[in-house]
């Protein structure tokens, strides 16, 4: 807990998830000020703000840049922050928060805090595709498919999510893709590829459950075309963390790979959509940015964790609504 005058930037997105950011300043500064830290605080007013704060930040010599907001602003924030001295905070407040939650920081802003009070700090991993940094999944197919529907909401927050997967799900039409990693090739049609450094898009839904951000590798999950309703049942495992059992899926790690498809199309680098070549080199990066995390790294285990997990959202729900003025 201990800090001698050292400088954080916190980076606020005030459209990221739902309700008001209001009280974060107060309680980051009532938290991290008392043992040291002194503590700016700025808004981002849009797409890329957060990645030119955050490099001014690494330039001036802050010791850690906090980001709160989801996985969008995380990433934004980290990619300034890679190969550098500054440390990562995340206060998430997102629709999804994959990372946080992946890493076990609590979705409650104050427990959030308190972490990065406590000062521990990982050096994650984290990977590019084509020289674009991910920090937690980077996928092609029906979840790219998804993040370009939900990108068009108004509203935000888990049940956009839900909305957004089920309007895409009834149009979907699935991709050949050609994957070359450990001296492998295979070609295959996907309902989806996803390239995870993290276990999790967010919300708990676990696509790559034994993923570690510091084993130097990624964990690449294609789970193959199938018929509704087997795709229906991979659903359902994503939320259990035995996606792995599922028949129509085909999982494994590597420290690179390269996708191919037939032409340029939709992906997205943790939750953003964003249109990439037809051929996408991917790489991981091992212990390439530092993180304020929780000292207790997260096992996880199948059924339990998803339930653990859950029971603390509904937990950290009900709390927000009693203490909402
Ligand atoms: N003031 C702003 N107005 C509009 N968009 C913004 C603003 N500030 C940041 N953004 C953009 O908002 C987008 C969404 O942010 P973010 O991903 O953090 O939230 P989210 O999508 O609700 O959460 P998650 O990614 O966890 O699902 C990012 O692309 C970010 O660049």
């Amino acid at each position: 807990m201990e800090a001698t005058n050292r400088r954080l930037l916190l980076i606020i997105n005030p459209i990221s998830g739902l309700g008001s950011k209001e009280t974060f300043e107060p309680l980051v500064r009532k938290t991290l000020e008392p043992i040291g830290y002194e503590v700016k605080t700025v808004y981002t007013c849009a797409r890329g703000d957060a990645t030119r704060l955050a490099r001014q930040a690494v330039k001036e010599g802050y010791y850690g840049v906090l980001a709160a907001g989801g996985d969008g602003t995380v990433n934004e924030t980290a990619r300034a922050l890679c190969h550098t001295d500054t440390i990562l905070g995340i206060i998430p407040c997102g629709s999804g928060n994959g990372l946080a939650r992946h890493l076990g920081i609590p979705i409650d802003p104050a427990s959030a805090v308190r972490i990065i009070a406590e000062g521990h700090v990982t050096e994650s991993d984290f990977g590019a595709v084509n020289g674009r940094p991910f920090f937690c999944t980077f996928g092609v197919g029906f979840d790219a498919a998804v993040s370009s529907n939900f990108a068009r909401q108004h509203r935000r927050g888990p049940l956009t999510y839900i909305r957004s997967t089920i309007a895409e799900y009834i149009k979907f039409h699935p991709q050949v893709y050609t994957v070359s990693a450990n001296g492998h090739v295979l070609t295959e049609k996907a309902f989806l590829i996803a390239v995870c450094n993290a276990s999790q898009y967010g919300n708990n839904a676990y696509i790559a459950p034994r993923a570690s951000i510091t084993d130097g590798e990624l964990d690449i999950t294609i789970i193959h075309a199938g018929n509704p309703l087997d795709t229906a049942m991979v659903g359902m495992d994503l939320f259990t963390g035995y996606i792995n059992q599922n028949t129509l899926i085909h999982s494994f790690r590597a420290p690179a790979a390269v996708i191919y498809r037939q032409q340029t199309g939709p992906a997205h680098l943790d939750g953003e959509p964003l249109t990439i070549d037809d051929t996408m080199e991917i790489k991981c990066h091992p212990a390439g940015l530092r993180i304020f995390t929780p000292e207790q790294e997260v096992v996880f285990r199948p059924l339990i964790t998803p339930i653990e997990n859950a029971a603390r959202d509904i937990a950290c729900s009900v709390t927000r609504l009693f203490n909402r003025k």
